[in-house]
């Protein structure tokens, strides 16, 4: 008989098969950031005055550039994520195009501390996968948006959305029980709304 093997363990092999799906999305869709930003903003429709919560790419990631100044535009406001401290949630500040961002942990960059901090209507993560039947979301592994969106479901509404490319909406994939679930993939084929049950 097989000894079980450990969930996390699993995640690590769908990790790996996401980094180079991910990684040839890149290279063949170099286009792909200016499309995924018109579907969200055609799908999402943000309201002036809202704010959207959007990420510093990093790697493979798809960029949020044309994203962060078409909201910029419409008179949105973008906040970046805080990495606070490991095992926390991550919070959220206000990103002005003028100041400079600072080098976060992981190398992630981010608004420095004078930057207001402001709760996100709109929260658009980064992802290695997402699952197609419910938008189940597989990240770099640190569990810093499932503890971040779990906090702000728990006081509040808010609308999570996984952006990237096409093809890291996969069928198969493992779910852990604290996992948090997408309400939207949105990449540069279009934006897919989940019927999201938890
Ligand atoms: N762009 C971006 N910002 C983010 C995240 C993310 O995944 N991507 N995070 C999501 O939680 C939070 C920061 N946490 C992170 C946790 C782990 C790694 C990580 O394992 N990085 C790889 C290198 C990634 C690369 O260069 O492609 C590493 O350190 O080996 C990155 C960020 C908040 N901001
Ligand atoms: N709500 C939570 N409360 C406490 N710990 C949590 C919570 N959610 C996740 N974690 C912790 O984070 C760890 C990593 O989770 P997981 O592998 O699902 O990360 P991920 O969603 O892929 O990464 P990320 O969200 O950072 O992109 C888990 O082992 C778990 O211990």
């Amino acid at each position: 008989m097989l000894a079980p093997v450990p969930l996390l363990d699993w995640k690590a092999v769908f990790r790996k098969r996401a980094k180079k799906t991910r990684a040839r999305a890149a290279l063949a869709q170099p286009g792909a950031a200016k499309f995924a930003a018109n579907h969200f903003l055609t799908a999402l429709d943000p309201q002036a005055g809202s704010t959207v919560a959007l990420y510093s790419p990093l790697g493979d990631e798809l960029d949020t550039a044309p994203l962060a100044q078409a909201l910029a535009e419409r008179g949105v406001a973008v906040a970046l994520p805080v990495v606070a401290a490991k095992g926390q949630p991550l919070t959220f500040r206000l990103f002005e195009v003028d100041k400079p961002l600072i080098e976060g942990a992981y190398g992630v960059r981010e608004p420095g501390p004078d930057a207001p901090e402001r709760r996100p209507d709109i929260v658009v993560t980064p992802l290695l996968a997402a699952r197609r039947a419910d938008g189940a979301r597989l990240g770099m592994g640190g569990g810093y948006y499932d503890r971040t969106l779990a906090a702000l479901r728990e006081d509040g509404a808010v609308v999570a959305v996984g952006y990237g490319y096409g093809d890291q909406l996969t069928d198969r994939f493992p779910v852990a029980p604290h996992d948090q679930f997408l309400d939207w993939f949105v990449s540069e084929r279009g934006a897919v709304r989940f019927d999201r049950r938890r």
